[in-house]
């Protein structure tokens, strides 16, 4: 049987993730524990023996230089790259630079939760004029009026599995074992895509940082076993259960 693999590995904490704030689009850096938590992610691949063969990033640092910190510690820094907005995380709106925990108190359970993860409520869009819009930012001029300005996770699909088909797709098919470093909602989108997941059942999914998850693909692409694995599993469902609760406590 034919058989493919493919890495997918959201960047370590953030600035951001620290401080419980809505990100999105902000391009906020890795804190230490960030920077530690990439380098244990390419130490993990090495381990596997899994070593990759091309790499595929968003446009935004924490993924780029997670990237960067797990190829150096698989000695794999020389591989091909391949950066792409469509990889980007969420665009989370108005929501973007706001505490979860304030936003939680401030409008309750269910809307937060909706903004979070319904799969097709987008909070409300960010102005322009904000500190924390992107719309003047250089590194999306090519993106002219196809800018975000706000997105739920059906948005995020939308604009990925071009992307996936076009170029991510047939690097896999053609035999390379591919990275890629992103974010927890464009991989959230990835993996309802790979495991044909409802609607409704990926608002429940969560994924940690850091933490290498690993899918073996037959022929057509279809996982050989649902929801992968994580090369840590007792630190991933830690870490996926504290992702679950952010803003909670
Ligand atoms: O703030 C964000 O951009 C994301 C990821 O950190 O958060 P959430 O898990 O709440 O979608």
């Amino acid at each position: 049987m034919t058989s493919y693999k493919v890495i997918l590995l959201r960047h370590g904490q953030s600035e951001w993730n620290e401080k419980n704030l809505f990100t999105g689009w902000v391009d906020v850096p890795l804190t230490e524990q960030g920077r530690a938590e990439a380098i244990r992610g390419g130490e993990l691949l090495v381990e596997a023996g899994l070593l990759p063969d091309i790499v595929y990033t968003s446009r935004q640092k924490r993924a780029i230089i997670t990237a960067n910190l797990a190829l150096e510690a698989a000695d794999r820094s020389w591989i091909d790259v391949k950066r792409d907005w469509r990889l980007n995380e969420r665009h989370y709106g108005a929501l973007q630079g706001k505490d979860k925990a304030q936003t939680l108190a401030e409008f309750g359970e269910a809307q937060f939760m909706e903004w979070r993860r319904s799969y097709d409520t987008p909070p409300p869009p960010i102005e322009d004029s904000s500190e924390f819009s992107q719309a003047n930012d250089p590194r999306y001029a090519d993106l002219g009026d196809a800018i975000p300005r706000t997105e739920c996770l059906k948005d995020v699909l939308d604009r990925f599995l071009p992307y996936w088909e076009s170029d991510i797709a047939p690097d896999i098919k053609a035999g390379k074992t591919v990275l890629i470093a992103a974010h927890g909602n464009s991989l959230r989108a990835l993996v309802k895509h790979l495991d044909g997941i409802s609607d409704a059942d990926i608002a429940s999914l969560n994924i940690p940082t850091g933490i290498p998850l690993i899918y073996e693909l037959d022929e057509n692409l279809v996982p050989v076993k649902a929801g992968g694995t994580y090369l840590d599993a007792d630190a991933a469902a830690a870490a996926i259960e504290a992702v679950a609760n952010q803003g909670k406590h």
